[in-house]
């Protein structure tokens, strides 16, 4: 008998925006997508609704996790969360947000107690999330949280990468107000990042020696000082640590030039200084098959590139791409050898 892979279990996000849209058009597609079996945690009445309301047929099944894996071929398996969600597509009940961060932990202890391969994340509203108490910037920083306080291991120091087929980026510093970047902007932090950059682009999507460029954070990576001194001061001997250790660190580069095509075939993976720097170029260029994922975690975190959609939310004009995407990446990383 040919044994399924272990099933990814996938978070609900924001019960409000596309991504229980996004979650049953990927069910419905998932021989034509080429989608690995998964499941999901929430409410299986709220999605039954939106599936209606979507016009979708396919049955969703309420199991337990040791359940999903044989039912994905019938039905989309779902797991629940108890709370009960109400489909108001594109207007948030603040009701939810419990259910909504529960879903994101219970995920990752499926991960840890091996019920799943991997997590595969939909997009949260944060300011929402902010609104009724959740203290983390984003998921990234929950799960590194989670991946300290399941895993044990020394805490966790979560990575925000950006991958897609044309582009790999990563902002070293990810959800802060742009006017404290250059006060939160360290050697140290830079040195981190990068590190971790070399070793999971190694060990997780094995590229043999890694090429990091780093942007600098002033136009013209400040133009020897006179347009800011953090590029000279802070980003270039950290590139020297790096070089040193033995990572393929180049830069500081004017980060206004790095991203056209002929500047990216000198990189595997640009480090930006902050999020906007990165992030505006990878969704620029791939917005539909791009994926972020967490690097720096004891587990594998994917998830869409992109966010909650409100307007499209309960259309059916949502793009499934980047959230198929995210969960054929968990599926790879999680398993390298299957490839
Ligand atoms: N990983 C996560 O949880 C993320 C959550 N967000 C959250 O999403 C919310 C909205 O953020 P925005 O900046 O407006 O970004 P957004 O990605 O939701 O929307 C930006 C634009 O892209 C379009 N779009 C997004 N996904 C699409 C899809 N699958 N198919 C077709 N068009 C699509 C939207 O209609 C909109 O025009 C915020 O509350 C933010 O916190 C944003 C990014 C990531
Ligand atoms: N713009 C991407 C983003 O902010 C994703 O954040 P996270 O919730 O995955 O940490």
């Amino acid at each position: 008998m040919v044994q399924l892979p272990v099933p990814l279990a996938v978070t609900c996000g924001e019960p409000a925006g596309i991504g229980p849209d996004l979650i049953l058009t990927a069910f419905q597609n998932r021989a034509e997508l080429g989608l690995p079996p998964f499941y999901v945690r929430t409410d299986p009445a709220f999605l039954k609704s939106r599936a209606q309301r979507l016009g979708i047929s396919e049955d969703v099944a309420a199991v337990t996790p040791e359940e999903a894996r044989a039912t994905f071929a019938r039905a989309l398996p779902v797991v629940p969360t108890g709370d009960p969600i109400a489909d108001t597509p594109g207007t948030e009940d603040p009701m939810s947000a419990a259910s909504v961060v529960g879903s994101i932990r219970a995920c990752v202890i499926d991960v840890k107690e091996g019920h799943a391969s991997a997590v595969v994340t939909n997009p949260i509203n944060k300011a929402a999330l902010y609104k009724a108490g959740f203290t983390y910037p984003g998921h990234t920083e929950y799960l590194g949280a989670l991946g300290s306080e399941l895993w044990a291991c020394t805490p966790c120091r979560p990575v925000m990468m950006i991958a897609g087929p044309e582009l790999m980026v990563i902002p070293v510093t990810i959800h802060i107000p742009l006017k404290d970047v250059p006060g939160t902007l360290t050697g140290d932090l830079i040195v981190e990042t990068a590190r971790i950059a070399d070793r999971d682009l190694k060990t997780r999507f094995g590229i043999t020696r890694p090429r990091l460029a780093l942007c600098g954070l002033n136009p013209h990576a400040g133009e020897n000082g006179a347009l800011g001194r953090e590029d000279e001061e802070i980003i270039l001997p950290a590139i020297d640590r790096l070089l040193a250790e033995g990572i393929e660190a180049s830069g500081p580069f004017p980060a206004d030039t790095l991203f056209h095509p002929e500047a990216r075939k000198a990189y595997d993976c640009a480090l930006g200084m902050y999020h906007d720097q990165v992030l505006v170029p990878a969704k620029t260029i791939g917005f539909d098959d791009a994926v972020n994922v967490t690097l720096g975690l004891p587990f594998i975190r994917t998830s869409p590139d992109h966010g909650t959609a409100y307007p499209l939310a309960g259309t059916g004009k949502a793009r499934v791409d980047s959230f198929a995407a995210a969960l054929r990446l968990a599926a790879v990383l999680a398993n390298p050898k299957a490839v």
